[in-house]
This record gives structure tokens, C-alpha cells and sequence, in this order.
């Protein structure tokens, strides 16, 4: 099989893109000595509406679209995504490739003011940009306020400053992976603020047919980690749950060997109507499927919609 000499990475340009592609070319260079790595970067729809809330904007892939136009005309040969950015359903001729291991699933708290997210009093300003966590803090705690948060890492810990925020919420393998971990006031459980699929992880795309690229990332991938986040797209296809709903899912080994335990959460936007389950079993995928069947049979759909 030929092996390309110089391989192609795609990036958007922020910071926790460009880290997570540097990441990326460290893995693969490490397993081939030799190999030449080049990092494309550019800027998506997501990027550019920095504006608007997510949902707002509405279109699927807002971070993924140029990305997967590159690797269509092989202008790239790899995209390097946050998996949880990377859509259930990819564009014809378009595949999920793989993950390396993953970092922290979890969501973390963050402020000034209050150790923990329980210590927050009721009229507080939480800000955030997802619908899964607002519905997930309001479930909990129905007397909060909250702010939209949009922007890339840096520009939302500012935000918290300069908009005098009671809180934020963030992923905690963001601050991790920009050597920001120790602004993270505290992390928030995943049994009960069940994370969003893919979060942590990386997820690299490639274009079917270049099976050059499947030998060439082989050596980087983690199994646990597929395994878990494999599930957990299961899980939101059936759904057709994009980040602009509160669908949450995540999948972990379980105490006892050979076990997994896949968490999953479906809510109305205000928390209110809910589905949370978490459930042990040997097979992710399995776990998956019959959970969703589950949520589908208990109204997930209108749930979902409401
Ligand atoms: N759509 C935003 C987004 N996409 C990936 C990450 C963080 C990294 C990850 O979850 O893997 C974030 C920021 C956040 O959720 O706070």
C-alpha cells in the first residue's frame, strides 16, 4: 500500500482546533518516523457567525462543511474535528474515521464566585451557548438566569469577567487540552449532567476510498474510545439530535471488566419534560439501540421538539 510522504491535516484556526491538530501530527509522527505533516487551516460557517446563537443559524455541519469540501477535492487528506462538532450523518463519500483516546467527556463549572455549581443561588446568570446544558442546570435548578455564550475559549473566559457572569459552563477537556485546567472551578457529574455525544474526543474525517489514510491513522486510534463514542452516534442518528437540542449521551467502561455503562439524556428545552437513564451492559452499541428504543417508546420525538 503506498503511504503518503507528506500528508494533509485540516484545522480550523482556533486555538483548541490548532492544538488538537498539532495533537494529531505529534500521534502520527510518532508512529511513522518519516513522515512529513502539513496543517491546512480555515475558517467555517461556525466561525464566521460569531454572532448568532448556534441554533439560530440552523445549519447541520457548521463547523465541519469547508473542512469536508477540502477533503472532497483531496486538497486535504485528513479533516481533524471535535467529534462532538462532526454531524451523525456526513455528506455522500464522507466517513468518521476514528478517534484517538479521548480526553474528559465532562462539563466544568466555572466562576468567581461560587466553589460549585450547587452553592449558586436561585436568580443567578449562568451563561452558556448549548441547549443540553441550560436544560440540564434548569432541570435541576428552575429559578436560574441565563445568557447565551458564543465565541471561542478565550473570548468566553473574558466574557465571564467582563459580563460580571455568576457562572459559566464549558468542556472541561477545552481548558485541559489549553493548559487552562486550573480555571475550572468544578466538574460537573456525567451521571447526572449527562455529556453531549463525542465530548472530549477527537474525531477525524476522511473521504471513503482512501484506504491509504485508514493504514496511515490505524496505529493512532483508540479502541475504548471508538467503541464509546461509536455508541453514542448510534444513539443521536436515531434521534437526528443536533447540537441545537438537549440530547445528551455518553458511554464509559464500567467498574467491572468487560461492562460499560452508557448514560443518556433527552429533555425539553427548559428541562422540564425528561428522559435520564444510565444502564450497564456488555455491549455499547447494544446499550445504545436499546435505550433509544426505550426514550422513543417513552416520546423522546416530541420531548426533543418541545
Ligand atoms: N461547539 C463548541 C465546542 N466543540 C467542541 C468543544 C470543546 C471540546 C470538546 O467538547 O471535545 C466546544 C466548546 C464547548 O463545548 O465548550
Amino acid at each position: 500500500m503506498r503511504t503518503p510522504m507528506n500528508l494533509k491535516l485540516g484545522s480550523r484556526k482556533s486555538a483548541l482546533a490548532l492544538w488538537q491538530t498539532h495533537h494529531v501530527a505529534d500521534l502520527l509522527r510518532a508512529a511513522h518516523p518519516g513522515l512529513t505533516v502539513e496543517i491546512v487551516t480555515m475558517d467555517t460557517l461556525g466561525d464566521l457567525r460569531t454572532d448568532v446563537p448556534l441554533p439560530a443559524i440552523g445549519a447541520k455541519g457548521l463547523f465541519t462543511q469547508e473542512l469536508e469540501a477540502a477533503l472532497a477535492s483531496d486538497a486535504i487528506d485528513l479533516a481533524v474535528h471535535s467529534l462532538k462538532d462532526l454531524p451523525s450523518t456526513l455528506p455522500e463519500g464522507m466517513k468518521f474515521a476514528g478517534s484517538p483516546r479521548r480526553a474528559s467527556p465532562l462539563d466544568a463549572f466555572i466562576s468567581t464566585r461560587y466553589a460549585t455549581f450547587d452553592e449558586v443561588p436561585d436568580g443567578a446568570t449562568i451563561a452558556t451557548g448549548s441547549q443540553r446544558r441550560k436544560a440540564q442546570l434548569l432541570h435541576r435548578r428552575p429559578n436560574l438566569k441565563f445568557a447565551d455564550l458564543r465565541g471561542n475559549i478565550g473570548t468566553r473566559l473574558e466574557k465571564l469577567e467582563r459580563e460580571g457572569f455568576d457562572g459559566i459552563i464549558m468542556a472541561h477537556a477545552a481548558l485541559e487540552r489549553l493548559e487552562m485546567g486550573e480555571r475550572v472551578t468544578s466538574a460537573l457529574p456525567a451521571d447526572q449532567y449527562v455529556p453531549a455525544v463525542g465530548q472530549g474526543a477527537i474525531g477525524l474525517e476522511s473521504r471513503i476510498g482512501r484506504d491509504d489514510i485508514d493504514a496511515l491513522i490505524a496505529p493512532i486510534l483508540d479502541e475504548a474510545t471508538m467503541r464509546a463514542v461509536t455508541a453514542e452516534r448510534i444513539f443521536m442518528r436515531r434521534l437526528e439530535g443536533g447540537c441545537s437540542v438537549a440530547l445528551g449521551a455518553y458511554c464509559e467502561p464500567a467498574e467491572t471488566p468487560g461492562q460499560w455503562v452508557f448514560h443518556a439524556w433527552v429533555s425539553s428545552t427548559d428541562g422540564q419534560q425528561c428522559l435520564h437513564e444510565s444502564r450497564t451492559g456488555e455491549d455499547p452499541d447494544q446499550l445504545a439501540s436499546a435505550l433509544v428504543e426505550d426514550f422513543l417508546e417513552r416520546g423522546a420525538r416530541s420531548i426533543l421538539r418541545a
